[in-house]
């Protein structure tokens, strides 16, 4: 009963292979394409991996992205199925004003992370930080209420407003210090902070609004650069997206016989 999980965000395609849709499953291949590459998954790799059964995916790409993708997916005889955010699933409740504005790669990657949290131990907050295109710090209460989230521009959208909005500001990529002293470090210093700093703020009002210290975790493509900078210990779960995808479709299946 082979599952594929697919996460597609604004810069790559993700895709995880599994023997099974539920949390624990083995993996059996998996890979990430950049968007303009992705016209050649269905020729290249998907065409090398066992046919997947059932498949799940998020998606905050354009419309016209969906389509490529799902073009990719042809040669299977599988539905292709993506997450909506909704009121509630898998043990999360949406504070969203519009629930279903929510990106669901946020929403997805929460589900994740509270099946993290609950396996390890007592009912706790948590600071979710998803380092990709855009850079999303969400906030869960320890009853798995999301209260609200930022959203921030990621390293390269930063450095790109910088360089189009200036006259000066066209360096190479710099270092990050405590006390930049040229224009590049300046640079990626600047950016890596100001991300650091909205997570701490965000960990401040996730603490005192539930009186219970939260569980720091990361996820995302660029996770492991902000690492470094953080100002407490995050841990770092490169799966999340497909952990909360598991997840999703085992409880799917479980209420409706399948995803
Ligand atoms: N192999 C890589 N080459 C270049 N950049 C990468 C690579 N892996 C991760 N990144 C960084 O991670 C970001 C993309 O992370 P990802 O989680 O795939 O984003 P998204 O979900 O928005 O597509 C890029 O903006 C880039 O900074
Ligand atoms: C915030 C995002 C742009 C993040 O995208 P990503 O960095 O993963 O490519 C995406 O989750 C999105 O388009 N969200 C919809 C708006 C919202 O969540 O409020
Ligand atoms: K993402």
């Amino acid at each position: 009963m082979t599952f594929m999980a697919i996460d597609v965000g604004n810069t790559r395609l993700k895709w995880t292979l599994y023997d099974r849709p539920a949390a624990g499953a083995r993996m059996l291949a998996q890979g990430a394409e950049f968007l303009e590459q992705i016209d050649r998954l269905g020729d290249a790799v998907w065409s090398q991996i066992p046919e997947p059964a059932t498949m799940l995916g998020c998606i905050v790409a354009a419309t016209a992205v969906k389509h490529r993708v799902q073009e990719q997916m042809e040669q299977w005889n599988v539905e292709p199925r993506w997450v909506v955010a909704s009121d509630a699933e898998a043990g999360l409740v949406n504070g969203y004003d519009s629930p279903a504005r929510l990106g669901s790669d946020r929403w997805v990657a929460m589900i994740g992370a509270r099946h993290h949290m609950l396996r390890r131990g007592p009912p706790r907050p948590i600071l979710l930080v998803m380092v990709g295109t855009a850079v999303t710090v969400e906030a869960i209460d320890q009853h798995g209420k999301f209260l609200g989230g930022l959203i921030l521009p990621g390293h390269g959208i930063m450095l790109r407003a910088l360089e189009s909005g200036t006259a000066g500001l066209h360096v190479p990529t710099g270092d990050v210090v405590e006390f930049p002293t040229n224009t590049s470090d300046a640079l990626t210093s600047g950016g890596t902070f100001a991300i650091a700093g909205a997570c701490e703020r965000m960990f401040q009002h996730l603490f005192k609004r539930c009186a219970a210290e939260p569980l720091c975790l990361m996820t995302g493509g660029a996770g492991w650069k902000m690492l470094p900078a953080m100002t407490r210990p995050f841990e770092l779960i490169e799966s999340m997206i497909f952990d909360g995808l598991l997840v999703i479709a085992e409880e799917r299946a479980a209420l409706n016989g399948g995803v």
